[in-house]
């Protein structure tokens, strides 16, 4: 087996490296202007450069919940150990915390018999956190234990961890591979058309949707108000109202509203109809809530305000005062949505980005996330991820469903 120094596939230009099969993949068609990025693409390679048989490889995942992160650590191990015969796979538990001894949780030692069925469950069978780790310590750990691959699955949190972690290694020239898998229920990760779970969550929020439609025109002056997740995107909010059909309002970050502007077409609507279903994402009309310095969880984001009870409350007060009688309907499905297993269609993506992510690996591959553009999958650096988020366009294809959907008119004025 040939075996290419790790130095040759690390990254040191912050874009692509060693390009052997390149593609200039633009992010999007639709803006016609994007003149792309050389990426290269991922799959299997002739040459590997770890050595099976003395290779161990460790997984971690962290952050939020996402539908798939069971599905992901399955196909990471089975193509580790079926595919390429790796020796031992780890599985760090409870997050990053979990790379740190000093924290206490021996990894799992992952075997066919860990795996069985896991895929069915929602949730990651390592357990997950937020919150830093001390990066030195936990190299020292990953060099103590002999782990030359770690796949960390995560968002972008996450993949500046993996980031720091592969800077860590490389400081030590301890050859280690560090390859993200890009998990998010909100769909907002540079470099990926599609993250897994997102589908899942999906399906979920539509069938609170269904209910809270149900709840609201089985009422006179039913309004049924649904809260999701999307702390800066409103991929799930949009993604939910297009395929449920009965949201009348759709409210999402990019695109900020006026209160009194939805609370006057409400009222319009509610004047002229039964009922009324509104989607609103919790990242969305953040500046029309008191805010300050607003408190950070434990890996620093900042935690939103509540814009679900504050419409919630708004919309009651303003029915009383031009006196027409509503009865509002408060759904908060959050943890609901993104606690589910993994559907069909995440599952296969689930599987996909697994095996790309491994091959990465065995190719010597380090400092990269596994990106999917146009249906296919890429080497995205991971500084690149750092630097470019993903957002739901106003003027996309995206949006013009949802007005169409829901024949809200523009309360940005
Ligand atoms: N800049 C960073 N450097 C190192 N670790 C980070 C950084 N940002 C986030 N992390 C760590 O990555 C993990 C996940 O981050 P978080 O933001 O909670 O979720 P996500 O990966 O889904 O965005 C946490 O343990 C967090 O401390
Ligand atoms: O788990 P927490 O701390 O309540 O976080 C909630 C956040 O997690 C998410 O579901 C996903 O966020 P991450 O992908 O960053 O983990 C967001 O939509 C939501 O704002």
């Amino acid at each position: 087996m040939e075996t290419p120094s790790l130095g040759q596939a690390t990254i040191v230009s912050g874009l692509h490296h060693t390009v052997d099969d390149g593609l200039r993949i633009p992010e999007r068609i639709e803006s016609g202007s994007d003149p792309g990025i050389l990426f290269e693409l991922a799959g299997p390679r002739e040459k590997i450069f770890f050595d099976p048989a003395k290779t161990r490889a460790g997984i971690v995942t962290c952050g939020g919940l996402c539908p798939g992160l069971n599905n992901v650590i399955r196909s990471l191990f089975l193509e580790l150990h079926y595919g390429y015969g790796i020796a031992e796979v780890l599985g760090f538990r409870g997050g990053y915390a979990g790379l740190d001894p000093a924290n206490g949780a021996e990894p799992a030692t992952i075997t066919p018999e860990y795996i069985e069925g896991i895929h069915r469950q929602g949730g990651t069978i390592l357990g997950t956190s937020r919150g830093p780790v001390d990066i030195e310590r936990a190299v020292d750990n990953l060099i103590r234990r002999g782990v030359n691959i770690l796949f960390t699955v995560g968002g972008d949190g996450t993949q500046r961890g993996a980031n720091a972690l592969y800077q860590e290694a490389r400081r030590r020239n301890h050859p280690l591979s560090v390859v993200g898998v890009p998990k998010t229920i909100d769909n907002d990760v540079g470099f990926v058309a599609r993250t897994f779970g997102y589908f899942s969550a999906v399906e979920e929020a539509v069938r609170v949707l269904d209910r809270a439609h149900t709840e609201a025109r089985s009422t006179p002056g039913g309004i049924g108000l649904v809260k999701l997740m999307g702390r800066h995107a409103g991929f799930i909010t949009a993604g939910a109202t297009i395929a449920s059909q009965d949201v009348n309002f759709a409210l999402i970050p990019e695109v900020p509203f006026r209160l009194d502007s939805f609370l006057e077409a409400l009222e319009k609507r509610m004047r002229q109809k039964t009922h009324a279903v509104i989607a609103v994402a919790e990242g969305a009309g953040q500046e029309l809530l008191e805010c300050g310095e607003g408190a950070k969880d434990a890996s620093g984001n900042l935690m939103l305000k509540d814009i679900g009870l504050f419409l919630k409350g708004q919309i009651e007060r303003h029915f009383k005062e031009v006196g027409v009688p509503v009865v509002m309907r408060y759904f908060d499905p959050s943890y609901l949505v993104r606690s589910c297993p993994a559907n069909c269609e995440d599952a296969l993506l689930c599987d996909l980005f697994a095996r790309h992510a491994v091959h990465a690996a065995m190719a010597g591959k380090t400092g990269v996330v596994i990106g999917f553009l146009h249906e296919r999958f890429i080497h995205v650096p991971i500084e690149l991820l750092a630097v470019h988020v993903k957002r739901l366009d106003p003027d996309s294809g995206w949006w013009r469903s949802v007005l169409a959907a829901t024949g809200q008119p523009d309360c940005s004025v």
